[in-house]
């Protein structure tokens, strides 16, 4: 019965996300409202010191501030010079300088737009971070007893806590810093991260261990090891992601850097050797129209928007509680073609509680269940505490004065336990493991016995369930297979579509778990997955992602566990689920904030559309460039040779127009692509080289058409400028 409300609330949950999620989409355009309040940090941005790291805007930037020096000095000087033997008005030079300062500010423009974006997120997380009082255990003992704790506690602030501390938080209170619960179970309310309103459960031993300082625990009350420093926490960290403080080119963006930075020094070639060319014909070009030249033919398209992209494919991320730790994550995550996911948490809810006890013959419903519950009495993990729940729900309660020593649940060993004093030992976990276990002690087990034990647990693993074999070793030496626990787990709705996508993107999906092989076949069936890796230890999946990676593929991974961690470090893109442990956040290159695996669509899809928009614009910046070029050659040379008139096929007015024309197009396309860039091209699930060919074809032809149209109707409005 619980578990069905629980089932409801996470489906509650989901929908209430799924509706966020819709808003942040709306939300993720682009309005005139974001571009007005970008103007001063744009202008902020006109200075050299700023601009120099883009070589192309910096080309730029040289050219308006010569072209500026000019216009001052030219009057002294008797007037502008005649260009490449046609007359210009006094007033080219000064406006040439004018429209060439608008192209740097309109690029300043297009990347603070997309940096803004982040500036409020940034203003409510910097609220969370305020100092806080911390409640310090200074000697923790482990035993959980309140009034002991409280008796060696103290208060301190939050700002002075260490690595390692430990510290207590009830209901109500501030969590003063990251860590992992090492006691308790608490409800907290994460809303201040995530934005989501619903409390989520945080409980030691498991994969749900880790808080973050400055949510808040709603009710019952918690231990915590402090795992950062103050100044660099989570939240630390998320500010400096959303403001872009901590961007970085990735290296993408680096070799189309020194790629656009190449282009522009041939280009500048191109444009020094045209007066030597045509000096004999005619007078020489004048400088202005030489940088006007310059500028039309560099790629300053791409240049303008090309960081703007890469601010707005992390902010999307955000947008979607995404944090990427590195824009490099979110541009692998545009290619990657294998993606594992693990089973427990990820596929099902994750919520794997025991269902059943199922004896063996010859052993009593109570004799099992008092060895199960017992060796999960000291079981923090969920499906420990699960056993002794349901142990207790059937009339079984723990004696006051059972001690022993704990053998902890771990991935390798897939196996937990409990020595008691009296010499006996129980174990229970994973089919093999207790059987190897059995086994090593020389047992002999009835060959009865062991074939309905074998059916126990495939019956239960080929119902998707995961069986807990329990076996019992008496003080004498006498070992004995007891019987089975059922773990039940539910697979998450709507995952069989959702991996459908992924393969129509050409990705392929890998469930890696470390439970027996039926139970996987049995859940990534129903889940959907194309393939699948049962009883993996973290070694194994360590081993699986390097295979992929030798062969060519860029990983994706999923995880939650500490156990994950080292997997998700290894991974091209590692996405911990916020809910997870501190390892596993810590090793990961992004986290998502609403621990929901299937957001790896998203973000697959939100990389590609990086990588796609990115490839578009520069296409259409190289072929506009081009087309620039050859739309107002012929009318700036048809004074000199008369021939050339003939391709003026837009009717260029004049040579001082065609050129203030080309300039003035080359500004503000800039302008217009700026909700493009930070939108991103639309991205449809498609074999990589349908989008290739529809993009170069869009992007590619559209650049070397819209100079010829919009150039022709600049230069219908500048020829109304007097001397144009
Ligand atoms: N508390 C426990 N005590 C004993 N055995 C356990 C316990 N929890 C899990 N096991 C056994 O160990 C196996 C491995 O558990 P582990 O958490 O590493 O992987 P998993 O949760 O099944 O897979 P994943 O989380 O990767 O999807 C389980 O399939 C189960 O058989
Ligand atoms: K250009
Ligand atoms: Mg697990």
């Amino acid at each position: 019965m619980s578990n069905t409300s629980s089932l409801q609330r996470d489906r509650e949950r989901l929908d209430k996300k799924t509706e966020r999620r819709n808003a942040a989409r709306n939300q993720s355009g682009f309005s005139w409202a974001q571009l007005r309040e970008a103007l001063p940090d744009a202008a902020r941005k006109l200075n050299p010191t700023e601009q120099w790291r883009n070589p192309v805007m910096f080309i730029v930037w040289v050219g308006a501030a010569l072209t500026t020096l000019l216009a001052i000095v030219e009057p002294m000087l008797g007037g502008p010079t005649a260009s490449g033997g046609a007359e210009v008005p006094w007033s080219f030079t000064p406006i040439i300088a004018l429209w060439l300062w608008a192209t740097v500010f309109f690029a300043n423009i297009a990347e603070a737009v997309a940096e803004g974006r982040g500036k409020a997120q940034a203003e409510t997380l910097k609220q969370t971070r305020s100092n806080t009082m911390a409640t310090l255990i200074e000697h923790y003992d482990a035993t959980g007893d309140a009034a002991a704790e409280r008796a060696t506690s103290i208060q301190v602030s939050s700002a002075e806590l260490k690595i390692g501390d430990i510290v207590t938080v009830t209901a109500g209170e501030l969590i003063p810093g990251d860590g992992d619960i090492i006691w308790g179970i608490a409800s907290v309310d994460e809303s201040a991260i995530t934005g989501e309103s619903a409390p989520v459960v945080r409980e030691s031993g498991g994969d749900r261990s880790a808080v973050t300082g400055g949510t808040r625990v709603l009710s019952d009350r918690i231990v915590v090891r402090i795992t950062s420093k103050p100044g660099a926490t989570f939240v630390d960290r998320m500010i400096a992601l959303v403001e872009g403080a901590a961007r970085q080119k990735t290296p993408n963006e680096i070799a189309l850097n020194i790629l656009l930075a190449s282009l522009s020094i041939i280009f500048m070639v191109v444009v020094l050797t045209l007066n030597p060319m045509a000096t004999y014909a005619a007078a020489p070009v004048s400088v202005t129209v030489l940088v006007a030249l310059l500028v039309c033919l560099i790629p300053t398209t791409i240049g303008a928007l090309l960081s703007a992209i890469g601010i707005a494919g992390m902010d999307r991320l955000v947008q979607r509680n995404v944090l990427a730790m590195s824009g490099r994550a979110v541009e692998a995550a545009g290619d990657v073609t294998t993606l594992l996911l693990d089973k427990t948490g990820t596929i099902t809810y994750g919520n794997r509680r025991a269902s059943a006890f199922l004896p063996v013959d010859g052993v009593s419903e109570q004799e099992l269940i008092r060895a199960a519950a017992l060796s999960s009495a000291a079981d923090p993990t969920p499906e420990g505490v699960s056993i002794v729940e349901l142990a207790e729900k059937q009339g079984w309660t723990l004696d006051a004065d059972v001690d022993g020593e704990v053998v902890p649940f771990t991935a390798e060993t897939r196996m937990s336990g409990l020595d008691l004093p009296d010499g006996t030992q129980i174990r229970k976990g994973a089919g093999s493991t207790v059987s190897a276990w059995v086994q090593d002690a020389g047992a002999h087990v009835p060959v009865s016995i062991s074939i309905q034990l074998d059916r126990l647990v495939s019956d239960i693993s080929q119902q998707g369930g995961t069986p807990l074999v329990v076996a019992q070793r008496s003080a004498e030496g006498e070992t004995r297979l007891l019987g089975v626990v059922h773990l039940k787990d539910v697979v998450k709705e709507g995952l069989p579509a959702k991996f459908k996508e992924l393969r129509a993107m050409g990705i392929r999906t890998v469930m890696i778990t470390g439970d027996n092989p039926l139970t996987a076949k049995a859940i990534a069936e129903e889940a959907g997955v194309d393939d699948f890796l049962a009883e993996a230890t973290p070694e194994d999946k360590l081993a699986y992602i390097k295979k992929e990676q030798e062969g060519g593929n860029l990983v994706a991974m999923t995880g939650d566990g500490t156990n994950d961690a080292p997997a998700l470090a290894q991974a091209d893109v590692g996405v911990a689920m916020n809910t997870g442990t501190s390892a596993a956040k810590e090793a990961g290159n992004m986290v998502d904030l609403d621990s929901d695996p299937s957001k790896l669509i998203e973000i697959v899809r939100i990389g590609k559309q990086l990588l796609i928009t990115r490839g578009a614009l520069t296409t259409f910046s190289i072929a506009n460039d081009v087309a620039k070029y050859f739309a107002i050659i012929p009318a700036m040379f048809m004074g000199v040779f008369p021939q050339l008139g003939a391709l003026n096929i837009m009717g260029l007015h004049s040579p001082a127009s065609a050129v203030l024309s080309a300039i003035i197009f080359n500004a503000i396309v800039i302008i217009f692509l700026i909700p493009l860039a930070l939108r991103g091209v639309k991205y449809r699930a498609t074999a990589a080289s349908n989008i290739l060919a529809r993009n170069l074809t869009i992007y590619g032809l559209g650049g070397i058409i819209t100079p010829f149209i919009g150039i022709g109707l600049i230069d219908l409005l500048v020829r109304l400028i007097p001397g144009f």
